[in-house]
């Protein structure tokens, strides 16, 4: 019978591997984990409470915000300003980021960017969501944390983790020392270590993308889904399409079982869709921890720049040799040129 293992456990044992830690991490990760919690049992019953329901307000994102969004985003917020571990949060869901100026945090180090509710589309349809956090130390010293500390490249991050509430809910999170998921046990009440030493393998049959959009996709995108379509035993192809419309489920899937995920820029969204600094960077860092890879079709994705709070990215994440191949075709059929113009693609 294998001893169960919890977050908190886990967390303080792998905090010996830093010998100049004093826990301010380990008690951040902590604080997350409890939104987590109070995040899950109001996705597990959303359609109960009205939670699924639009809350009337658009985002800056230009999205309907849904109750869950504004709630999730409240029981982080929350979380880490009682933590005291946190200074600064940066979230999907608020215009600016949020300065944690309170006696309890006012030596806190550490900046958290999050997206409290990744999938908010697929709430009402009782199909899987997520949580995705974000980590860095502070940069500057003195005086309240600014947009200096904040605007950091993803290759800077000290931790990253999403939450996926599923048919189970799952915290994985990563220090820079590989990928560890832990399973919530609703007995326990607490996240119990399920999936050690998470690897995504190099290779992978399943591609995930909204071909809806097909039209609007640069060459080298059609190109790879073509590729991926084309019948040949000795390659395993066509591979399988399967898109849940979560970033964080369609992500998990294929690093347990290899593949694709990929949110081009494109005609109709010239950045990209997804958001660089709570979504892209903390789930290229998780990935590239697991073996995997992660570019917006040319760049890695860590390696970014980062202008803007809810700046926006292209992304092709997952297996390594299968990013590698996409990457290949976008090089091939839509070179990098100063100024990516979409105009010139005819719409079929
Ligand atoms: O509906 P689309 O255009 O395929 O977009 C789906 C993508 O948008 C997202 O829902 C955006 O995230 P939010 O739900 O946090 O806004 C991703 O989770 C998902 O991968
Ligand atoms: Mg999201
Ligand atoms: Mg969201």
């Amino acid at each position: 019978m294998k001893a169960v293992k919890t977050l908190g456990q886990f967390i303080i044992e792998k905090q010996a591997e830093f010998p100049y830690a004093k826990g301010e991490l380990s008690r951040l990760l902590r604080d997350i984990g409890i939104a987590a919690k109070v995040v899950n049992r109001e996705v597990n019953r959303a359609g109960l409470a009205d939670l699924a329901l639009d809350n009337g307000f658009i985002n800056i994102q230009g999205e309907n915000q849904k109750k869950l969004d504004v709630y999730a985003n409240e029981q982080f917020i929350l979380a880490l300003q009682q933590g005291g571990e946190c200074c600064v949060v940066v979230s999907e869901e608020s215009d600016e980021y949020i300065d944690i100026d309170s006696e309890i945090s006012k030596n806190a180090k550490y900046i958290v960017a999050i997206d409290p509710l990744d999938g908010s589309s697929n709430i009402d349809v009782n199909v899987s969501v997520g949580s995705i956090f974000s980590i860095y130390r502070r940069k500057t010293t003195d005086g309240r944390a600014s947009i200096k500390d904040v605007l950091q490249r993803g290759s800077e991050q000290v931790a990253a983790g999403y939450v996926i509430y599923g048919s189970s809910t799952m915290l994985v999170y990563t220090t820079g020392k590989g990928v560890n998921g832990f399973t919530l046990d609703p007995s326990l009440g607490e996240f119990c270590l399920s999936h050690p030493k998470m690897r995504i393998p190099d290779d992978g049959v399943i591609y995930s993308i909204n071909e809806g959009y097909y039209a609007h996709f640069p060459d080298g995108v059609k190109k790879y889904i073509k590729y991926c379509q084309v019948e040949d035993v000795a390659t395993n192809r066509p591979f399988k399409a399967r898109y849940i419309g979560s970033m964080v489920a369609d992500l998990h899937r294929n690093m347990i079982k290899g593949g694709i995920f990929i949110y081009p820029a494109n005609a109709s969204d010239p950045k990209g869709k997804l958001r660089l600094i709570y979504e892209c960077n903390p789930m290229a860092f998780i990935i590239e921890q697991a073996g995997g890879k992660a570019s917006n079709g040319y760049e890695r994705i860590l390696d970014l720049e980062v202008t803007e709070l809810h700046q926006r990215t292209g992304i092709f994440i997952g297996s390594k040799n299968m990013v590698n191949k996409a990457e290949e075709m976008m090089r091939r059929f839509s070179p990098i040129t100063t100024n990516v113009d979409y105009s010139y693609m005819e719409l079929i």
